[in-house]
């Protein structure tokens, strides 16, 4: 008998400066993420404040309330949308008898179900850990516990909680340095994919169907209604069609090819230690020769999931002008959960977008001519001169 799942509820706080509906579009992403990771939603709760209560973050009196509405719905866990210290879950916890994860806590549960690859795993761990360091008060008795105490501590004079601090720095320093050897890996894998063949990257707000679009285009990929499903980056060869110029019919007629990644969807407020520990998955992006921006049209939040995504590759260092931008083409996905007015209106916001349905591989041969069209396809091999070359030395030693 598999156990039932654990049942929460989900609270926000909405402050002087927010909308009500703002904030329940919130919580919505938020019960995604607690279903992602395998929780029960009972019900959720805006909780007005106009000042963060510094020791709880929502105050002691609405806390109360919420404890109440909890035990009525035989809840045991509290899941917060915002940002909370680890002093702040550790009151929170005192006050409503309830167990406490904030949204990044969240975030980084699903993350650590997910991760499949040695990459991944390593890469979530140094992000968990990261995270954990600052929270470590009052959290420690169960390493106290493992370690058997005594026999951990440095020297006299040694707390514990400094012993944990050590520990996580230490495995800290581990993670990191497994993780620069493991890029180091990816770039030989990445010079040892077929020459000459220009790559794509597929990014965007996460569930948007990035990985349902790398099926459309090269016949691989298992999409999944969940938000995170994708946290490895995965590349494919996808055909674009014969060398011809519609208009004019010259062409070598060659069928043409690019390499299109897969990658760990975006969403608002990713936690930074993710952010940072997937950079070097995230490199795919980096270096990607276009980025195909993939979004789901039919989502109500589409321009603020838009904004998230444009913040987020910028922090990962994918400039949207200057001489380092990629190009770049908004694919406007699940078009087909749209009415034609929605369409056409999306069209005067975004004429530029391609609107797809990968389902259906709707819009496909609009993106196929995209990609066509900018990617200039091999470089030619050219002679070099004698400048380019490397000097011919003699040894020292
Ligand atoms: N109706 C409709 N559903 C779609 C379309 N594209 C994808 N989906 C569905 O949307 C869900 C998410 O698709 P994925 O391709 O896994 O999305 P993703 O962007 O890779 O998501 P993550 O990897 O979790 O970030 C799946 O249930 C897909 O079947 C589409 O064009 N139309
Ligand atoms: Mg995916």
């Amino acid at each position: 008998m598999t156990d039932a799942p654990l049942r929460c509820l989900l609270i926000a706080r909405q402050g002087p400066e927010d909308r009500e509906e703002r904030i329940e579009d919130h919580l919505l992403e938020l019960g995604e993420l607690a279903r992602s990771s395998g929780f029960e939603v009972a019900g959720q709760r805006r909780l007005k404040r106009h000042a963060v209560a510094p020791r709880t973050f929502y105050g002691s009196g609405q806390l109360e309330a919420v404890a109440e509405e909890a035990s009525r719905q035989e809840v045991r866990l509290l899941v917060c949308d915002d940002e909370l210290s680890g002093s702040q879950v550790n009151a929170i916890e005192k006050v409503t008898n309830l167990r406490c994860l904030d949204r990044t806590g969240l975030i980084l549960g699903i993350f650590e179900q997910r991760a499949q690859t040695r990459e991944a795993k390593a890469q979530v761990e140094l992000a968990r850990c990261e995270y954990e360091l600052p929270r470590l008060k009052g959290a420690w008795t169960h390493l106290e516990r493992q370690g058997g105490g005594v026999g951990l501590r440095g020297g006299p004079g040694e707390t514990q909680i400094e012993v944990d601090r050590r520990m996580i720095r230490t495995r800290i320093s581990q993670l990191k340095r497994e993780l620069t050897h493991l890029e180091q890996v990816r770039e030989t894998q990445r010079q040892g994919r077929p020459r000459g063949l220009p790559r794509v990257a597929l990014v965007g707000y996460t569930n948007a169907g990035k990985t349902s679009l790398l099926k459309a285009l090269t016949g691989e990929g298992e999409p999944r209604d969940l938000l995170f499903a994708t946290l490895d980056t995965t590349t494919r060869k996808a055909w674009l069609g014969q060398d011809v110029d519609p208009e004019t019919g010259e062409g070598s007629g060659e069928p043409r090819h690019c390499l299109v990644a897969d990658t760990v969807g975006f969403i608002r407020k990713l936690p930074h230690q993710l952010v940072a520990a997937f950079r070097s998955t995230l490199g795919e992006v980096r270096t990607a020769d276009a980025l195909l921006v993939v979004a789901d049209a039919a989502h109500p939040d589409l321009e603020e999931h838009l904004k998230v995504v444009g913040a987020t590759l910028r922090e990962i260092g994918c400039a949207p002008e200057g001489d380092e931008a990629q190009p770049r083409l908004l694919v406007l996905n699940q078009v087909d959960r749209l009415h034609r007015p929605q369409k056409l209106d999306l069209k005067r916001k975004h004429p530029a977008a391609v609107q797809t349905c990968a389902l259906a591989g709707q819009g496909l041969d609009e993106l196929r001519a995209w990609l066509k069209e900018l990617i200039p396809g091999p470089p030619k091999p050219r002679e070099l001169e004698a400048w380019e070359l490397p000097e011919q030395t003699t040894a020292l030693s």
